[in-house]
């Protein structure tokens, strides 16, 4: 049985405090959450998942991957069996991602290569967002599909023919790599992706551990991936790395509150993932990484940050594809620093949950921060010494990141911050608001 999760719905509000203090274990990461599902699920046996990442959009997938034919079980707290058969057959109803795209988009690849036809459909901001990035490819490779102008719903007829390409996506985004390389596994010949700004490398790390014949290598500052098709992939137990992306919330409160010190363990460091923590360094933030290991094929370090003030810098387009996520929370840090952070080259996150853009500009004017707002840009000019005069609230629009970025910035800020509807959080972190109690907030 799949378990549903619960969630914490409605209005929020975060106060500031005193400090932050404490160690605790970072949770686990949602990108390779989602692959180790489905690669499991590709395989032919018996796989076993440690420290699976049991939110929202992670359930989505188990319960997806269990109607594409895998049998899957939750044998205790982050503890899953799954069983594939080496094939996938249509689901007898409609495939609900919720909120993931990542779930999404890499179940239409990896689908596309089997002789089936399933219906992907999600929730409210899932289906606003463009699917054709990944419908457009697979169609040179031989997927049919139908779908509402390039949006969810999307009907899809796999093929066991697909042929090979070779293939730049126009977008940097890991996720229409890995639907790409996801069904090259399946297609007759040598798929290649070639990005031109490398974006995070889990499919490819984790693909040959399950059998798979696919590799990456760094082309300056892009990436050229490729896979030879027509392996049955075999099975394999893995433990999940902590999730940068999550990490990133507790560092940031720790970062600004006052006398805060705070450790989250067994965080992946990947190059491809930590853009944030390379920032922080250069806005003078006080963080200390202690290696921890590895995961998976992943590196780990414990990260420890301690509050001081930082400053502003301009941070270039080229570190979006490594801290894609981050933008949401980096605003809000910047808004406690002394001069302007000028970020650039963002109109991916338009793409997102939500226009992330837009609405991490709306939360800070909302709290008396102020930002020029541009097409693929947002400068925040920080408040420094004077503080975050905070007492807004914060319109999340369906979007986890804009929940967490506002809750963080009420803890240190001089009045409370609340949120319209914390609800989605547990689509990404279902351990938020325990974690942050654990350190001493007070969100209530
Ligand atoms: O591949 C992944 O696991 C992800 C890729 C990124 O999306 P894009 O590929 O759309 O940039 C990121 O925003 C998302 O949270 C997870
Ligand atoms: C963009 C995100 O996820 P996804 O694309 O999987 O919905 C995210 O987690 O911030």
């Amino acid at each position: 049985m799949i378990p549903a999760n619960p969630s914490v719905s409605g209005p929020r509000t975060a106060s500031p405090v005193k400090r932050l203090a404490g160690r605790l274990p970072a949770p686990a990461d949602k990108s390779v959450s989602h692959r180790a599902l489905m690669f499991s699920a590709l395989a032919d046996g018996t796989s076993r998942i440690s420290n699976l990442l049991e939110s929202a959009d992670v359930t989505a997938t188990a319960r997806a991957v269990a109607a594409l034919g895998a049998d899957v079980r939750r044998d205790g707290p982050g503890a899953w069996t799954v069983t594939g058969r080496g094939a996938w057959t249509s689901p007898a109803g409609p495939l609900d991602l919720g909120n993931a795209g990542t779930g999404v988009r890499l179940l239409m690849g990896a689908a596309a290569r089997f002789d089936l036809e399933a219906v992907f459909t999600g929730d409210e901001s899932l289906s606003a967002r463009p699917m054709a990035r990944v419908l457009d490819p697979l169609a040179l490779m031989g997927v049919k599909s139908r779908s509402r102008d390039g949006r969810l719903p999307v009907r899809l007829t796999g093929s066991r023919a697909l042929r090979a390409i070779d293939y730049a996506p126009p977008v940097a985004s890991a996720q229409v790599k890995s639907a790409i390389l996801m069904a090259g596994l399946g297609a007759d010949g040598e798929t290649t992706v070639r990005e031109a700004h490398a974006t995070r490398g889990h499919t490819e790390t984790m693909a040959p551990l399950y059998g798979a014949d696919m590799s990456a290598r760094a082309d300056g500052a892009g990436l050229v991936a490729r896979v030879r098709g027509g392996r049955v992939l075999t099975p394999h137990d893995l433990a999940v790395p902590g999730d940068p992306s999550s990490a990133a919330f507790a560092i940031a409160a720790a970062l600004i509150t006052p006398d805060s010190d705070v450790t989250l363990t067994g965080v992946m460091d990947n190059p491809a993932r930590n853009g944030l923590y390379a920032v922080l360094r250069d806005m003078g933030a006080d963080l200390t990484l202690t290696p921890a290991g590895t995961r998976a094929g992943e590196t780990l370090v414990d990260i420890s940050a301690r509050s001081g003030m930082l400053t502003g810098i301009e941070v270039a387009a080229d570190r979006a594809p490594s801290m894609i996520d981050e933008y949401p929370i980096l605003s809000v840090i910047a808004a406690f620093a002394e001069g302007a952070t000028v970020m650039k080259g963002l109109a991916e996150l338009r793409a997102k949950e939500s226009d992330r853009l837009a609405a991490s500009a709306a939360m800070l004017a909302a709290n008396g921060v102020r930002i020029e707002l541009g097409e693929d840009y947002l400068v925040v000019h920080g408040c420094g010494a004077g503080g975050v005069p905070g007492g807004g609230r914060v319109e999340t629009r369906h979007d986890h990141r804009l929940a967490m970025s506002g809750l963080v910035m009420g803890l240190g800020a001089r009045e409370p911050v609340s949120v319209d509807d914390a609800a989605m959080i547990a689509t990404s972190y279902p351990g938020f608001f325990d974690d942050m109690a654990a350190l001493g907030a007070d969100i209530a």
